[in-house]
């Protein structure tokens, strides 16, 4: 691509040998029309259509060059002119545009980087100012957070939900035409598998932003595919904060946690689309749905309730521990259940909250209020709500969801159920009313504060009968995980997702399965019209 050159600087006497390869500043996969630059002693010498850069450590800077005329590279040191350098390169445009564009681009990102007199002051690609990320996130909770996404068990265990990664490969596959010669971000990238599945399907140029330490392993995992790695970058930082040459056409990330929202990823996400998306360009996800529906289940109730009866004890070592019990026991209905449970507990059909991902304001994001109806299916105890969400890949080819429903073939991420410590009773065809709020707190998580209310039939229904009204708050950051293995529903790939099974199909399942395998036996509360669902769903 680049051909051999004599440049010579104009306002310093660079000493500049060439070579032939463009990939020589750097160690790894550059790309043409990438320039890779080590850059903590960053050095650029302009004149006209020649540029000559300084380069010494090993931070990755990238700059996309567009078609350039000439690189060349020199290896050693400019003793004589008080600067050293272990490589440096020389770049001539073709014009006078080409090179006012890269100007533009690196002064932007001398601005945005605080690089003064040619030095990054940070030594990192972390710009100074604060970043929008550490306006809202706790540091200690981030580097927890980036420090469980640094380790590859956690990337396995994702990877393994083969529901998830099987969906984006699909997803990403069947919408090649989406991605074909596009420049696609990887909004936390992770292992970098999101990028690699878009590069098989034939973008131009992928950027795999990854904050925690997996980026090296992502570095390395791309290295080791190198027909497609040639087009892929690795960039390790926020998203809140790195700086990229040009606008994506596509953003591909999975920042879903449990409730949709868990994690606060979905911020940077929308964060990223508005830095890096071009106006009119693809999310994958594009939206997605937060489902609920109130649900009985008296054996997790009681497990629940019992956990804190061991602070009724008035003998504990000769120590009265009851003080306690009302603290503990509301903690422990402070914490939502996450398992897989059986859809037949649901007492009523589901209504859903929509996410516009292409629309969202980050903000609306901090407080979500969600106001409740639903129709009793059923007469029973009503233990609380049950949660769950579905995302859409809305390709210009195939619409695919990815759903994590009760009955549907079991995720890493299960359901979420907000359990009241005060059961409401509802007969059949009552109305719940209630709202779900969930406020956003700086430890990337939410406060869950639910209440749900039915109107009590029978004396004083002439007067619109007596409210009975439940309430609890929850932290969504401490959830009980109650899961036991994955349950084996058989795997399906259809297009729209399907909350529910038909009564006939959970019966059919609960045959196939083992018995220890089956999540929990039904609660005798649980007589639901799921095929009624069906039709309201
Ligand atoms: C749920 S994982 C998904 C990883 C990978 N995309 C996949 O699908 O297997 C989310 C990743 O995003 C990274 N991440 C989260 N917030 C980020 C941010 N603001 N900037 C960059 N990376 C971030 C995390 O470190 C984590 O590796």
């Amino acid at each position: 691509m680049a051909e051999s050159a004599e440049i010579k600087s104009k306002q310093r006497d660079f000493p500049l040998a060439c070579v032939s390869q463009l990939s020589s500043p750097s160690s790894s996969s550059a790309s043409p029309g990438i320039v890779r630059l080590t850059t903590n002693a960053l050095q650029i010498h302009h004149d006209s259509h020649q540029i000559a850069l300084d380069v010494n450590l090993p931070d990755i800077q990238i700059f996309r060059l567009g078609p350039v005329q000439s690189v060349c590279t020199v290896e050693g040191s400019d003793a004589g002119k008080q600067t050293s350098y272990s490589r440096g390169v020389a770049i001539q445009f073709r014009n006078e545009e080409e090179s006012e564009a890269f100007h533009c681009v690196f002064q932007q990102w001398k601005k945005e980087f605080n690089v003064q007199g040619g030095n990054i002051m940070n030594g990192t690609n972390v710009m100074t100012s604060k970043s929008k990320f550490d306006e809202k996130i706790e540091p200690s909770s981030a580097k927890m957070y980036f420090h469980y996404y640094g380790q590859l068990l956690h990337q396995q265990n994702m990877l393994q939900d083969y529901v998830r990664t099987g969906t984006y490969y699909a997803a990403v596959m069947e919408n090649r035409t989406d991605f074909f010669g596009r420049v696609v971000v990887d909004v936390g990238a992770g292992s970098g598998i999101l990028s690699l599945f878009a590069a098989q399907a034939g973008a131009k140029h992928v950027y795999a932003i990854e904050a925690s330490e997996m980026a090296e392993y992502a570095r390395k995992l791309i290295a080791g595919n190198p027909l497609l790695g040639q087009r892929i970058t690795v960039i390790k930082g926020r998203v809140e904060d790195v700086v990229l040459p040009e606008k994506a056409d596509i953003l591909i990330s999975e920042p879903m946690g449990t409730l949709l929202v868990n994690e606060r990823m979905l911020e940077s996400y929308v964060i990223a689309r508005d830095r890096f998306l071009t106006r009119n360009g693809k999310m994958f996800p594009t939206s997605g749905r937060i489902h609920m529906a109130p649900f009985s289940d008296e054996y997790l109730f009681v497990e629940i309730a019992s956990k804190g009866l061991f602070w009724q004890q008035q003998n504990y070592y000769g120590v009265d521990l009851t003080p306690l019990h009302g603290t503990a026991y509301q903690g422990y209905f402070s914490q939502p259940v996450v398992d897989a449970f059986d859809p037949r507990l649901l007492i009523s059909p589901p209504m859903f909250h929509p996410m516009d991902f292409t629309k969202i304001k980050e903000e609306e994001l901090y407080e979500i209020d969600i106001p409740l109806r639903f129709i009793a299916s059923v007469g029973a105890r009503v233990h609380g709500l049950s949660c769950w969400f579905d995302v859409l890949f809305n390709g210009s080819s195939v619409q695919r969801w990815l759903t994590t429903a009760p009955g549907s073939p079991v995720t890493h991420w299960y359901q979420l159920r907000c359990v009241l410590s005060q059961p409401i009773y509802v007969m059949a065809g009552q109305e719940i009313t209630g709202r779900l709020h969930l406020i956003a707190h700086s430890a990337q998580s939410y406060t869950i504060y639910l209440t749900l209310s039915a109107k009590m039939w029978g004396p004083g229904a002439e007067q619109g009968g007596i409210l009975q009204t439940s309430s609890c708050k929850l932290d969504l950051k401490e959830p009980y995980y109650r899961m036991s293995q994955p349950q084996a529903y058989p795997s399906t790939q259809d297009h729209q997702p399907q909350p529910f099974l038909s009564t006939q199909d959970v019966k059919n399942q609960s045959q196939d399965l083992d018995d220890t395998e089956i999540m929990q036996p039904p609660s005798p509360y649980s007589r639901v019209q799921i095929d009624s669902f069906m039709q309201n769903a």
